[in-house]
């Protein structure tokens, strides 16, 4: 059976007349890494709140772990949900240690296992300092760490690696695996849909509130079907260029490029190699992650 710790059916949210997220369906299964991309005000900080049951839905309903996220009984849930919020308010006098401490007793979570937390975000050498002392990513380690306290079954982050280095996004990204691995869910928003590559599941683009995408990777580059470049290099002494099919348009005296689509790439290798040309090179260029994000945003049927 497919367990899903979260799930939103028919889900709309309106704060007066803004209408921030608007019947929304989204389920999230155990282990599972799900990023939630959209433009400023798309609706995906209102969304985690929602899962969270911070904010009650205006009509529909969120299921979190089995349990009405806003109900009396989800409350209780809240100790397997771990929340790294947009800002993040440390208290500036306190160390990182006193800080881990002071969540894991808000959590009922055993202060022993705060050392091993601190390593793990790799800040145990700053561990006795004022976190007022800390750099912007150093005080994101952190509260990252709070998120992780007590192994959450589900992981909401908004926005999680702004502000960090490479080196610290790609220890945020190997977190994220050990938990999917674990069996946790992960959701997390971000704007840097490039740095995604590999790490998830699935993405879900909003729009105004409502999804307007929601698929792995390869299943969103086939539905936008964005054109993809293949560019050939002809060896020195390779049959003349003319062989090539009209679409082939040439870049310089022995480089050409053909746009087409993700479906009709293979195709378009068969037909080269059944030309029996002399080939120095070969290279695909499939559109980015931007190129398929600013696709679906930029669609006036969505
Ligand atoms: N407390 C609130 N009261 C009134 N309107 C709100 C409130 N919170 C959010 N909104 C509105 O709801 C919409 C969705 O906001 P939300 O913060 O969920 O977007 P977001 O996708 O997280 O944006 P960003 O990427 O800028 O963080 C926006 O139009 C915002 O102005």
């Amino acid at each position: 059976m497919t367990e899903f710790h979260v799930s939103l059916s028919g889900v709309t949210k309106d704060y007066g007349k803004q209408r921030a997220v608007n019947n929304m369906d989204l389920t999230l299964r155990a282990g599972e890494c799900v990023a939630l991309a959209g433009h400023n005000g798309a609706g995906k900080s209102t969304l985690i709140k929602l899962i969270l049951g911070l904010i009650r839905p205006s009509s529909g309903k969120v299921m979190l772990l089995g349990h009405e996220a806003s109900s009396s009984t989800a409350v209780r849930m809240r100790r397997n949900v771990g929340y790294l919020p947009e800002t993040v308010a440390l208290h500036p006098s306190l160390t990182g240690a006193e800080t881990l401490a002071f969540y894991a007793r808000l959590k009922r979570q055993p202060v022993s296992a705060n050392t091993a937390l601190l390593v793990r975000v790799g800040i145990a050498q700053a561990a006795q300092r004022r976190v007022g002392a800390y750099s912007k990513g150093m005080r994101q380690r952190l509260a990252l760490a709070q998120a992780l306290l007590g192994t959450p079954k589900v992981l909401l982050f908004d926005e999680p690696t702004t502000g960090l280095d490479p080196a610290s996004r790609l220890m945020f990204y190997e977190i994220v695996r050990e938990l999917r691995n674990g069996g946790s869910t992960v959701l997390l928003s971000t704007h840097a849909l490039s740095e995604l590559d590999g790490h998830t599941d699935r993405i879900v683009v909003m729009k105004n509130g409502s999804k307007i995408a929601d698929g792995s990777m390869s299943q969103l580059r086939h539905t936008a079907d964005l054109p993809i470049r293949i560019r050939l290099k002809l060896a020195q002494n390779a049959s003349p260029a003319g062989l090539l099919p009209d679409a082939w348009q040439r870049i310089d005296e022995s480089k050409f490029e053909l746009a087409c689509t993700e479906r009709s790439k293979v195709e378009a290798i068969r037909s080269i190699g059944a030309l029996n040309m002399a080939i120095d090179d070969i290279e695909i260029h499939t559109p980015s992650l931007d190129d398929m994000y600013a696709h679906f945003l930029r669609r006036e049927d969505l």
